[in-house]
């Protein structure tokens, strides 16, 4: 097994078609910029994910949870009333809900219009992707003046008019005194970094600031959904996890809630398992800068020291190195949170056993903000619902940049208080 010790930069954009997605929709952005310019933007968006700013945040997550489940609740009563069963596709109700939060965390009183762009970003990836063939093979392709192109043209303009008039308005109101902050959403902590001590005194230009709520919205969108929908359909194959996970978020409750606070142990092991079991990225590519890169290492059995030439780009296959025996044992294919019990660490032998949110310095700068808001969806499911897998799921992971089921995730689901005598309980 091939374990990489240290990564200082890396490079992202390799393969030509994924290059001008990624260029043409986020432009300079975290993702797609490398060495000194990349480390600057990091020290600066690195404290608007910084933990106890992101519990704060859970507020605003419940909101759109809740609507969530509202809606969920509503339909049972509108359509099934009499069994209190309703089958929902999860993958699709949690890509709506992770869209919903990311747009409320990163604009705030914004989220209208927030979430509008991500909309149009959506539209705009969905295009690109299509024609990206062509991009790649045909010189200066994207300036033609082709429907898609045009399209995208209007998609890119209007991306850009909407967030950069959220961005100056909260700058102005900042600069005439009409407001003490920017604002505590992830937009706010971004404009109150920059400039500061974090990144060198580096000053983001607007474009800058734009790239990256959009690079958020790519990054953490698909991923959490995909996370959560894993999530739930182990819970379902696994009752007692199930149960488990219940009661102590019922354990863990406060005045009748669950927060941001709330410490749900639990529900983390299953989480980490399930990100173990179906890691949303599955591989991650790297390019090597310098000559001597790492070292091998058999599960820490042996090490060897290994020269890689500079210029080399390396797969890592985190969801083999997920599923190795001789990193996480003989049951290595099953369901066992329980291996989390004492942290990631003690899970696996070797260093790098875990890798779904990747390793080294561009690790994931939104995995707090992922596992909390998962914690959140699932504690706040399990108050209000049982669900089980109808007989017809299907179980077909599949690679669509992100490892999601090929043919959706249906989950049956009951109100918790729905009675067998078919009558709505009140708490
Ligand atoms: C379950 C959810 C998530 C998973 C599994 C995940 C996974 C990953 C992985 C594996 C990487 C490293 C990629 C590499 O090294 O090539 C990464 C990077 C990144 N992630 Fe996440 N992510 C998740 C959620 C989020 C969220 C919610 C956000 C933002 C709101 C986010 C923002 C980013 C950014 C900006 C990077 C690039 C970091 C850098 O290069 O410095 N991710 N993520």
């Amino acid at each position: 097994m091939l374990v990489i010790l240290s990564s200082n930069y890396k490079e992202y954009v390799k393969f030509p078609t994924l290059q001008i997605v990624f260029q043409r929709v986020f432009g300079r952005s975290i993702l797609t910029i490398d060495g000194e310019e990349w480390a600057q933007r990091r020290r600066i968006l690195n404290p608007a994910f910084a933990s106890d700013k992101l519990k704060a945040m859970g507020a605003q997550m419940l909101v759109c949870i809740q609507e969530m489940l509202d809606d969920w609740e509503r339909k049972v009563l509108e359509t099934n009333a009499a069994t209190g069963e309703l089958e929902l596709d999860m993958i699709k109700e949690f890509t709506k809900v992770s869209a919903d939060v990311l747009s409320r965390t990163c604009f705030g009183s914004n989220f209208k219009e927030g979430k509008a762009v991500f909309e149009d970003q959506e539209g705009l990836i969905e295009a690109i992707y299509q024609d990206a063939v062509r991009y790649a093979i045909i010189p200066l392709y994207r300036f033609l003046p082709t429907a898609r192109n045009r399209l995208c043209w209007k998609l890119q303009r209007r991306i850009h008019e909407t967030l950069k008039t959220i961005i100056e308005n909260r700058m102005h109101a900042v600069q005439k005194c009409q407001a003490d902050s920017y604002g505590d959403d992830l937009l706010g902590r971004i404009l109150a970094a920059n400039g500061s001590s974090l990144g060198d005194g580096v000053v983001l230009t607007t474009q800058d600031i734009i790239d990256e709520c959009r690079t958020f919205f790519f990054a953490g969108h698909e991923t959490t959904a995909s996370l959560l929908a894993w999530a739930t359909m182990l819970m379902a194959s696994n009752p007692e996890w199930q149960d488990r996970a219940r009661e102590e978020v019922l354990e863990m409750r406060n005045d009748g809630y669950i927060n941001a606070h709330s410490k749900l142990k639990i529900l983390e092991m299953i989480l980490l398992e399930t990100l173990r079991l179906y890691p949303p990225i599955t591989q991650l590519i790297s390019r090597t800068r310098s000559p001597e890169y790492g070292t091998t290492d058999e599960a820490s059995t042996e090490e060897r020291k290994l020269n890689i030439p500079a210029g080399v780009r390396i797969n890592v296959l985190c969801g083999v190195m997920h599923r190795d025996k001789k990193m996480w044992g003989d049951d290595v294919d099953e369901f066992q949170p329980e291996r989390f019990a004492n942290g990631i660490s003690r899970a696996c032998k070797g260093m790098h056993g875990f890798m779904a949110f990747g390793y080294g310095p561009h690790s994931c700068i939104g995995q707090t903000f992922a596992m909390l808001e998962a914690k959140l969806v699932l504690a706040s499911m399990l108050q209000r619902f049982r669900f089980r897998l109808p007989e017809t799921y299907q179980h077909a992971p599949r690679l669509y940049g992100t490892l999601r089921p090929q043919h959706g995730m249906p989950l049956l689901i009951t109100p918790i208080h729905f009675s067998e005598t078919d009558k709505w309980v009140t708490m």
